[in-house]
């Protein structure tokens, strides 16, 4: 019989708010946020940051604009204590930026935590105790009575350590932790009881911050409580929330954006996402999806890949390459109808030449975050014409005629699957040389030539070719360059040709610029073929892409 493993678990009930607003609301402003990197972060770790990497760690948050860091746990061990006591010293917290510490509700490690950070110009405190059913039988051991207990003599173990060093300007924090697996009233119960121990002011607000310490429901359950919480606790003007979501299930972020629309203030997080089991919520995500809607988060991520680099080296955990924003392939279409319409996004975007950014598939301009446009559209076998068409322009200054890109497509997907790999740009290039006849020896190759004109206006070409191996001259005549050329080829080398398109740009400035010229011609037989010339000189240019035509009859 197939047991169903499910009937282990129960349903997270609803949150009883009919009237929510959260669900009209927007987000139009940053929040506050606070970087728990160096504390939940690193304690998630297998190796924890050491001192040199925590000071990293720190100087890079600095450099984003992070204001508030939890730089550790000081009572954890010598390693966290002396980082922090020995950045407290330095003297080199900027006058903008508040450093916090956590500490149980626990005498001799709040005393320890206070000590650390001894000589601080200012700092916030953060006090912690679990309040939830599960974690007051199975942890503690203890009622309800029992943990708000726990919460008030914490907070006024703050409150009197605190009072002994007049000289730091204090602010506190208290995190209900595991709140939103727990009563809303008891939560609400504990935090007034905190809040009548170290009696916050609008003008020194108290910080609740209301921990989604595992996540067990939907983010709009998150936004319930949030909202609710906002609504009942008393004197909101002294009380900044707080938001610190997990991603238990996957949905962190979206519940951070929930909270944020229920009225909270503050974001706690981790970049990248780093922090207990699947993480804390991802600040990047979170400033960047404002970013996207508008609103600047007061984070500055222009050099992404910088950070990457810093959390990598600080916490040993590798970059998924689909990580938002900051994955090596998320700015990148392998798929042909992807990179059709990104092609087309950013000739548009540079015709309209304003200031909002649309390009289908990228809802971020790769360049605001410093990464280049140069991987955006990578070939393999799923690539279409306007890919393959991308990557040449972008590695050679190539832009093919729309025809002549779908028959290099096709050349290129024979190589893509012939391969079952990525085709790199000197692939392409490759494929594209090979299929126009622009490298080895070929049927049809220009030595030199000369133009004159007839009196009654036609052109001349005079020309010295070799053909299939042996040089001779030959010589044609017609209204333009090419139709002589043409005419040569048809009268003394029986290729016929008609021309259908000609194109032809320059290649690059500069005293060393270069042309392309592009030809597709029918042949008698009714067959297609494309020629391409490159050459310093236009006109050259535009015989040798005839010639190559010639070459693929
Ligand atoms: C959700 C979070 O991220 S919370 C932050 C968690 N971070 C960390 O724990 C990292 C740093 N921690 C440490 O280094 C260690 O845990 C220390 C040094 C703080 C404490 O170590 P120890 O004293 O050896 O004990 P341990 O951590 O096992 O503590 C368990 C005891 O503390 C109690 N406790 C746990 N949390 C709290 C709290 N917030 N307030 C008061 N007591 C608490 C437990 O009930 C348990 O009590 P018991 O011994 O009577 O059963
Ligand atoms: C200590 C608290 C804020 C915490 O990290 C959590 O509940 O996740
Ligand atoms: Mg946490």
């Amino acid at each position: 019989m197939l047991r169903d493993p499910s009937v282990k678990y129960r349903p997270f009930p609803q949150i009883d708010l009919p009237d929510r607003q959260w669900p009209s609301k927007t987000i139009t402003r940053a929040p506050r946020w606070l970087s728990t990197d160096m504390r939940d972060g690193n304690q998630a770790l297998i190796d924890p940051m050491d001192s040199e990497k925590k000071q990293r760690f720190f100087d890079m948050l600095v450099r984003l604009g992070v204001k508030e860091i939890e730089v550790g746990f000081p009572s954890a061990g010598a390693v966290e204590f002396d980082f922090i006591s020995g950045l407290v010293r330095s003297g080199t917290i900027p006058d903008d930026v508040t450093i916090q510490i956590l500490t149980q509700s626990r005498r001799d490690l709040i005393e320890t935590s206070f000590k650390s950070l001894e000589g601080a110009p200012r700092a916030i405190v953060h006090l912690y105790n679990a309040v939830s059913p599960a974690w007051r039988k199975i942890v503690f051991g203890m009622d309800r009575q029992q943990i708000k207990q726990i919460a008030i003599e914490g907070a006024m173990i703050v409150r009197d350590e605190a009072a002994k060093r007049p000289e730091t300007d204090w602010s506190f924090e208290y995190s209900p932790e595991t709140f939103s697996t727990a009563e809303l009233d008891f939560s609400l119960e504990v935090c007034e009881s905190v809040m009548d121990v170290l009696r916050p002011t609008p003008e020194k607000p108290i910080i609740f911050n209301l921990p989604a310490t595992v996540e067990c429901a939907t983010p709009n359950i998150y936004a319930d409580q949030i909202e609710w919480f906002g609504r009942n606790i008393p004197n909101r003007d002294s009380v900044v929330i707080s938001l610190h979501a997990h991603n238990d299930r996957g949905t962190g972020v979206a519940a951070t954006e929930l909270g944020l629309m229920a009225g909270a203030d503050r974001v706690e997080g981790c970049l990248l996402g780093n922090g207990e089991r699947t993480g804390n919520v991802d600040l990047v995500t979170v400033a960047l999806n404002l970013y996207t809607q508008g609103v600047d988060p007061g984070l500055d991520f222009s050099d992404i890949d910088s950070v990457v680099k810093t959390v990598e080296y600080c916490t040993g955990i590798a970059t998924h390459p689909r990580q938002p924003y900051v994955g090596d392939l998320v700015f990148t279409a392998f798929s042909g109808s992807h990179q059709d319409a990104i092609k087309k996004g950013f000739v548009v975007q540079e015709q309209r030449n304003d200031q909002f950014w649309e390009v289908p598939y990228l809802p971020i301009d790769p360049a605001d975050l410093g990464r280049s446009y140069e991987a955006v559209i990578r070939v393999n076998s799923q690539s279409g014409k306007g890919g393959v068409a991308w990557v040449l322009e972008q590695d050679k200054g190539l832009k093919l005629p729309k025809r002549m890109q779908g028959d290099l497509s096709r050349h290129v997907q024979a190589l893509a699957d012939e391969n079952s790999r990525e085709l790199h740009a000197a692939d392409i290039w490759g494929a594209f040389q090979t299929a126009y006849h622009l490298e080895g020896p070929q049927r049809f190759m220009l030595g030199d030539y000369e133009e004159t004109r007839a009196s009654n206006g036609d052109r001349i070409f005079v020309g010295r070719i070799t053909v299939d191996g042996v040089e001779r001259w030959v010589s044609g005549r017609g209204n333009g360059l090419i139709s002589s050329v043409i005419a040569a080829l048809k009268e003394q080398c029986g290729i016929e040709l008609d021309v259908v398109d000609f194109s032809e740009h320059a290649l690059s400035g500069g005293s060393d610029a270069q042309a392309a010229a592009y030809v597709e011609c029918r042949t008698a037989a009714g067959k297609t073929v494309f020629g391409v010339g490159i050459d310093a000189d236009v006109a050259t240019a535009s015989v040798r892409a005839v010639l190559g035509a010639a070459n693929g009859v």
